[in-house]
C-alpha cells in the first residue's frame, strides 16, 4: 500500500441479508478522493441480506435509521431495490415504429419464474452493488473529522455467497450459470481490488420466522409468494458463511474478515436498551478494525 493510501485509510462495511441477517463489512479504499483527506472514513456496508437477503426483512432499514441517529459519522448505503423493481429498455421495431419504452420488474419477475430469471437478476443485482461499493463517499464524511463509517446493506460478496450461491443449490441458476457467473465475479474482484474490498461485516442475526413476520408486516407487492423454506435457506447460507464458516471463499482477505454479530430477532425498533447496547457494540467493533 502506497503512502498515499496509508494516510487515508478508509473501512468499508456492507451488509448482508439474507433471511434476516445483515452483514457489514469494511475495507480499504483507494478512491481519488479519499486520498486528498488525512481522516480515517470508515465505511459499512450491510447486507443482509440480506437482507436479504430477503427474504428480508431482518430489519435493515430500521437499524439503519438507528445508526444514523447514533451518529452523525455513521451512514448507511441502502440498495437499490427500486432499480429493480423498475428497469426501463427503449424498444424500436422497424423503421416507422416510434421508440417506446416499456419498464420491467426484474425482482417480481424472479419471484415468480426464478429458473428463467435468477441468473439474470444476480447479474444485475451485482451490476448495482459494484455501482455502488464504487461511489466516492459523500463530502460531508470526507470532511468530517471523527471516524466515519459507511455501512453498505449488502455486497457484491453476499451476491455471491448467499444469494447466487443459494439459487444455484436450489436449481434455479444452472452449473453454466453458475461457471460463467463466479468467473466474471471473480475477474470484477480482481480488476477493482481494494476499491471492493471490506473490513469487516455485522451479521443481523434473527431467526427465519422472525424475518417472516417482518416481512409480511412490510407487505412489498413481489414477495407474496414468499415461503419460509426459501428464508430458511438463506439463513443457513448466511450461518455457514458468518458462523460456521465453512462457504468456500476465494478471497484472501474475505476469509480473515472480522464479523460483528448483533441479535436482530429482539425488537429493537422500540427498545432502548437494545438500541444503546448495539450502539456501543457497534462503537467497540469499529474502533478495533
Ligand atoms: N427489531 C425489530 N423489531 C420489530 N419490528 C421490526 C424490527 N426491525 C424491523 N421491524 C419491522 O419489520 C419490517 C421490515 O423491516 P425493514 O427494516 O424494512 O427490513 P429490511 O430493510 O431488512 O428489509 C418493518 O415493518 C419494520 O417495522
Ligand atoms: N434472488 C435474490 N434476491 C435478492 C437479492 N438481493 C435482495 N434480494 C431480494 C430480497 C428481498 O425480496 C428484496 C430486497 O430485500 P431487502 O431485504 O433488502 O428488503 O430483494 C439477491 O442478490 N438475489
Amino acid at each position: 500500500m502506497s503512502a498515499i493510501c496509508r494516510c487515508a485509510r478508509f473501512s468499508r462495511v456492507s451488509t448482508l441479508k439474507t433471511n434476516w441477517m445483515q452483514v457489514m463489512t469494511f475495507g480499504c479504499n483507494a478512491h481519488p478522493l479519499q486520498r486528498r483527506t488525512p481522516d480515517v472514513l470508515r465505511r459499512v456496508r450491510n447486507a443482509t441480506h440480506l437482507s436479504d437477503v430477503t427474504m428480508a426483512s431482518v430489519g435493515k432499514s430500521t437499524f439503519a435509521r438507528l445508526m444514523q441517529s447514533a451518529c452523525r459519522d455513521w451512514e448507511l448505503v441502502a440498495e437499490p431495490v427500486s432499480k429493480w423493481q423498475n428497469i426501463e429498455s427503449g424498444t424500436s421495431k422497424g423503421t416507422d415504429a416510434s421508440p417506446q419504452s416499456t419498464v420491467s420488474n426484474l425482482l417480481q419477475m424472479m419471484y415468480q419464474d426464478p429458473e428463467r430469471w435468477s441468473y439474470t437478476f444476480q447479474t444485475y443485482s451485482c451490476m448495482s452493488r459494484l455501482r455502488t461499493q464504487l461511489q466516492p463517499p459523500p463530502a460531508r464524511l470526507l470532511r468530517s473529522e471523527g471516524t466515519p463509517v459507511q455501512v453498505y446493506e449488502r455486497s457484491i460478496y453476499s451476491d455471491r455467497y448467499i444469494f447466487a450461491l443459494n439459487m444455484f443449490e436450489l436449481g434455479c441458476i444452472n452449473s453454466t450459470e453458475w461457471a460463467v457467473y463466479q468467473d466474471w465475479h471473480s475477474l470484477l474482484v480482481e480488476q477493482f481490488g481494494h476499491q471492493v474490498e471490506l473490513e469487516g461485516i455485522i451479521y443481523l442475526r434473527a431467526p427465519p420466522k422472525r424475518c417472516m413476520e417482518r416481512l409480511r408486516c412490510r407487505g412489498r407487492a413481489e414477495e407474496t409468494g414468499v415461503k419460509l423454506e426459501y428464508l430458511d435457506k438463506l439463513h443457513v447460507q448466511h450461518e455457514r458463511w458468518l458462523v460456521e464458516k465453512s462457504t468456500e471463499l476465494h478471497f484472501e482477505k474475505l476469509k480473515r474478515i472480522p464479523v460483528l454479530e448483533l441479535d436482530a430477532s429482539e425488537e429493537f425498533q422500540s427498545d432502548p436498551e437494545v438500541q444503546e447496547e448495539f450502539i456501543r457494540k457497534m462503537k467497540n467493533f469499529f474502533k478495533a478494525l
